[in-house]
C-alpha cells in the first residue's frame, strides 16, 4: 500500500516512567515524513490523539486507568476511520497501553487479524497478575480478553483477538502470572533462548508462516525495548540480552516481503528522556523504513515504484 497515515499517541501513564508521551515528537524529529516521502509513500500525518493528563493515580491495580481508558478508546475510533479510508495505518507511542486502542479500532474491520507482537515483555498480565500495576504491562492480555471489562470492551464488546493468532519474539521478561495466562491461552512465545538457539531467520519464517496461515491480515506491534538496551537506550524498561541491530531490521525487513499481508504497524516505548541524543528514536525511524522495505539497492527516484 502506498498511503501511510501516521498518528501520534503522547501518553506515558501506562508505564511505571514519566517521559514516554514525548515519543512522537522525537520519531518526528527523525525525520520520519520525509524519509518515507524518499521511500516513495504518499504520507499524512494527522497530529496526536488528544491524551488526558494523569491526575488519578488511586488505582493501585491500574494506575491512571480511567485517563488510560480515555485515550485508547479515542485512539480505536481514529485507526478505525484510517482504516476504513484504506489506507496504512501507522501509530507512534507513546507507551505499549496504546496497542488496546490500535488492535480495538483496527480489529473492528478486521477480527481475524493476527498480531506479531517484538518486546523484551509479552505485556500479558491482567489487572490481577500485574506486579506493577503498569497498564502497559497489560495491553495484549486485553486484546485478547483478559483483564478489566471495560479495557476488553474499548471500540467494540468483547475480545479483539484469538490468542492463537498472536505471536510474541524476543522476550525475556516475562512474569510467572503472564506464563500462566499465555500457557492457558496458547501463545505462541519466541524468547531470546529460541533466537539464541535457532536464529532470527528460522523464528520469523515459521512465525509469519503460521501468521499467514491463520490470520485474514497482520498488526506488528514494536517496543523499542525488545532491542538491547545498547542499540536502544531510550526505553523505560530496558533488559539486557535483546536483539542486535541487525535482527531488528532483519525481523522487519523480513515482515516487509509479506506484502499486503501487513496493514497496520506501531512503535512504541521511545523515551526521549532517558534516551542518547535521540538514538532510540532514529533507530525506531530506520525500522519503519525496513518494515516498508527499504533496500539497499534502491532508490524511488531510479527504480520503478511497486
Ligand atoms: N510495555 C512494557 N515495556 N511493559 C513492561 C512490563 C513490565 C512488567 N511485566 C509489568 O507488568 O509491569
Ligand atoms: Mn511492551
Ligand atoms: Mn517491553
Amino acid at each position: 500500500m502506498k498511503n501511510v497515515t501516521i498518528l501520534g499517541v503522547p501518553m506515558d501513564l501506562g508505564a511505571g516512567k514519566r517521559g514516554v508521551d514525548m515519543g512522537p515528537s522525537a520519531i518526528r524529529l527523525a525525520s520520519l515524513v520525509k524519509r518515507l516521502q524518499s521511500m516513495g509513500k504518499i504520507v499524512e500525518d494527522r497530529g496526536n490523539i488528544h491524551v488526558p493528563v494523569g491526575l488519578n493515580r488511586d488505582n493501585e491495580a491500574m494506575k491512571y486507568r480511567e485517563e488510560v481508558l480515555t485515550a485508547c478508546r479515542s485512539l480505536a475510533e481514529e485507526v478505525y476511520k484510517i482504516y476504513q479510508e484504506d489506507s496504512f495505518p501507522l501509530i507512534l507511542g507513546g507507551d505499549h497501553s496504546i496497542a488496546m486502542g490500535s488492535i480495538a479500532g483496527l480489529a473492528r474491520k478486521e477480527p481475524e487479524m493476527g498480531v506479531i507482537w517484538i518486546d523484551a515483555h509479552a505485556d500479558f498480565n491482567s489487572n490481577t497478575t500485574s506486579p506493577s500495576g503498569n497498564i502497559h504491562g497489560m495491553p495484549l492480555a486485553v486484546s485478547c480478553g483478559i483483564g478489566d471489562p471495560e479495557f476488553v470492551d474499548i471500540g467494540t464488546p468483547g475480545r479483539k483477538i484469538d490468542p492463537k493468532r498472536v505471536v510474541v519474539v524476543g522476550a525475556r521478561d516475562i512474569d510467572m502470572g503472564e506464563v500462566v495466562l499465555l500457557r492457558q491461552h496458547g501463545v505462541k512465545v519466541y524468547t531470546m533462548e529460541e533466537v539464541d538457539l535457532y536464529g532470527i531467520q528460522h523464528i520469523m519464517q515459521e512465525a509469519m508462516q503460521y501468521l499467514e496461515k491463520n490470520c485474514s491480515c497482520l498488526h506488528v506491534s514494536f517496543d523499542m525495548d525488545a532491542i538491547d538496551p545498547s542499540e536502544a537506550p531510550g526505553t523505560g524498561t530496558p533488559v539486557r540480552g535483546g536483539l542486535t541491530y541487525r535482527e531488528a531490521h532483519f525481523i522487519m525487513k523480513y515482515i516487509s516481503t509479506y506484502g499486503n499481508f501487513v496493514t497496520s504497524l506501531e512503535v512504541v516505548e521511545v523515551n526521549p528522556i532517558l534516551d542518547i541524543q535521540n538514538k532510540t528514536a532514529e533507530l525506531a525511524v530506520e525500522l519503519i523504513e525496513s518494515a516498508f522495505g527499504k533496500r539497499i539497492m534502491y532508490y524511488s527516484d531510479i527504480d520503478e515504484l511497486d
